[in-house]
């Protein structure tokens, strides 16, 4: 693999000769190293302009995101105009299963779907998810029966865990790495964009007879777009290379670093696919999947650090959804029905909406701010604005229209903690494959996502029936309790990730959580970055305001 590496510099020893002489060499210092010598070799592939292909492939990508959305933001609206389409007058019960059947469906493919993308590659699975999508849809369109509804929402589901799994996958390994925070915020924006137009579509076919039957099978269409033209795209370099498909690899590594009507030199796609092999974790191709599996699971268990990252990727997917958000997610217009809006669909759009121009605002502030500061801010508003939803509904009258004073302190503060969860918790945890090293990356972020879905599955199950036991304001106070159990644990485990690259983030988590020392190295790259900024336009070098801090040192 890294044998006939070749550098520029030869002054240095390249990886493989230090390799070959230190036998006691760990790998994560080897892969340090490598990463090191190709940046003192001076030529590096990511400080290019990517091909704007990368970004058309992030947008189809990103169709996994806006069914995810979709498919899990439509059931607030059908449930409310289904009436007695399924045979009878749909109980809790029923209400539940039919939402929670998703969720379920979606952990059972998240656990998979990590190894799934390891084996059959992301594209397959990808379009496997489409097939998913299209077959539960198809389904539940055409069920007269609650249990066939379930049936169509189980399979849809898995689709959604799939898919929840391999887009930022997908994204991540595609994007060049400066673009990488951000084009997975995009995938975000996707699924909050398909809530929104999910409740759009369910406001307007809200009195239309059978509407939600349009509403369902709506969704068949993104998912036989992506489908088609999937198909025609790459697999991510990554996996070709695992593979032994280096010519291949190379031709999409071609296509990704070709700046507009320029074609990147031979000598750095070569260079890029060694470093890929470099850290390509499929060091022995003649081991079998189930043997590399236990090998990942051994390294995920006995190294710390890899325990740290699952541990820290857990609590925040578990935090996003022990927050409650979800519940307004799915059961919001239930909820405005009952405190008496007259239009409960129309009002729960403006919660959809909400979520989703926040996500912009977490976009544009995710790596200026920093993800641990982000979160330290927004999960208390959260929980503050939880609790005045709570008090407001233990004094609203049992016959309130939506002008009743506290209806609307109920809509407003809902608000708040929608905006809050948005810019903060929404996102952050689906930066989760930043967290862990190569080797463990696809078994870690199964685990994480799977966490996310056991979550979400619980919320969706038990929701109702809170409300019923334990009142709305036992309900929402009990989620701002959660909210803040969940601050604390970011207090403790979370260490501040902006500005540090991925080897800098597994170095912090070797002794501990590595908190002060984040926080100090975030703040001096952030620093470093803005002198370099700062210096570059003093020079009347043009800089791009996102450029990466080593990419403006090099153009100076
Ligand atoms: O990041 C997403 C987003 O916040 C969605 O609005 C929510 O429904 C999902 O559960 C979550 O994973």
């Amino acid at each position: 693999m890294a044998a006939d590496l070749e550098f520029e510099d030869k002054s240095i020893p390249s990886p493989a000769e230090i390799a070959s002489t230190d036998s006691n060499l760990d790998r994560d210092s080897f892969n340090q190293y490598a990463v090191d010598h190709e940046v003192a070799a001076g030529v590096d592939i990511e400080s290019g302009r990517p091909n704007p292909f990368v970004f058309l492939l992030v947008i189809l990508v990103s169709f996994s995101g806006f069914l995810f959305g979709y498919d899990t933001g439509y059931i607030s609206g059908a449930l409310t105009s289904m009436g007695t389409d399924l045979g009878h007058e749909l109980s809790d019960g029923d209400e539940s299963f039919i939402t929670s059947a998703t969720s379920l469906g979606a952990l059972l493919g998240g656990i998979i779907a990590g190894s799934l993308a390891d084996v059959l590659g992301r594209k397959w699975v990808t379009l496997g998810a489409n097939t998913l999508f299209i077959i539960g849809a198809a389904i539940q369109t055409a069920s007269h029966t609650v249990w066939t509804m379930i049936a169509g929402r189980f399979i849809m589901g898995w689709g959604v865990g799939i898919a929840s799994l391999i887009a930022p996958l997908y994204i991540s390994e595609m994007a060049p790495s400066r673009f990488r925070g951000r084009l997975v915020i995009l995938n975000v924006l996707a699924i909050t964009g398909g809530q929104v137009i999910a409740y759009a579509i369910g406001a307007g076919l809200e009195s239309v007879d059978n509407g939600w039957r349009i509403l369902v099978g709506l969704g068949i269409l993104p998912a036989a777009v992506q489908m088609a033209m999937f198909i025609l795209m790459p697999e991510t370099p990554r996996f070709l290379v695992s593979r032994g498909r280096t010519e291949e690899a190379k031709r999409v590594i071609r296509w990704i670093y070709s700046p507009r009507n320029a074609v990147v030199s031979e000598d750095l796609v070569e260079k890029k696919v060694k470093l890929l092999e470099i850290f390509n974790n499929e060091q022995h191709p003649e081991w079998s999947r189930a043997r590399r599996l236990r090998y990942a699971v051994r390294q995920l268990v006995v190294i710390p650090e890899n325990m740290r990252a699952v541990i820290i990727a857990c609590m925040l997917q578990g935090i996003q959804q022990f927050s409650g958000f979800n519940s307004l997610m799915y059961f919001s217009s239930s909820l405005f029905a009952m405190v008496g809006f007259n239009h409960p669909t129309a009002v729960s759009i403006i919660v959809a909406g909400t979520n989703m121009a926040f996500t912009i605002i977490a976009f544009i502030l995710i790596d200026r701010i920093g993800r641990r500061r982000i979160l330290l801010f927004t999960i208390p508003c959260m929980a503050i604005s939880l609790v005045i939803a709570a008090i407001a509904f233990h004094y609203l009258p049992a016959n309130a229209t939506g002008s009743n004073p506290w209806a609307i302190c109920i809509l407003v503060f809902m608000m708040c903690y929608v905006a809050s969860y948005a810019s903060g918790i929404g996102n952050v945890p689906w930066q989760q494959s930043e967290l862990f090293a190569m080797q463990v990356r696809g078994l870690g972020t199964s685990l994480a996502t799977a966490t996310n879905w056991a979550g979400n599955l619980v919320i969706s199950s038990t929701y109702l029936t809170m409300m019923d036991n334990i009142t709305p304001s036992g309900t929402f106070g009990l989620f701002a309790g959660l909210c803040m159990l969940g601050w604390i644990g970011v207090l403790f485990m979370y260490p501040e990730t902006a500005y540090l690259t991925l080897e800098d983030i597994q170095g912090l988590l070797k002794g501990g959580f590595g908190i002060k020392k984040s926080q100090k190295m975030s703040r001096e790259q952030r620093a470093k970055h803005l002198a370099a900024r700062e210096n570059a336009k003093m020079e009347g070098v043009a800089v791009d305001v996102d450029v990466d801090v080593d990419v403006v040192e090099k153009q100076l």
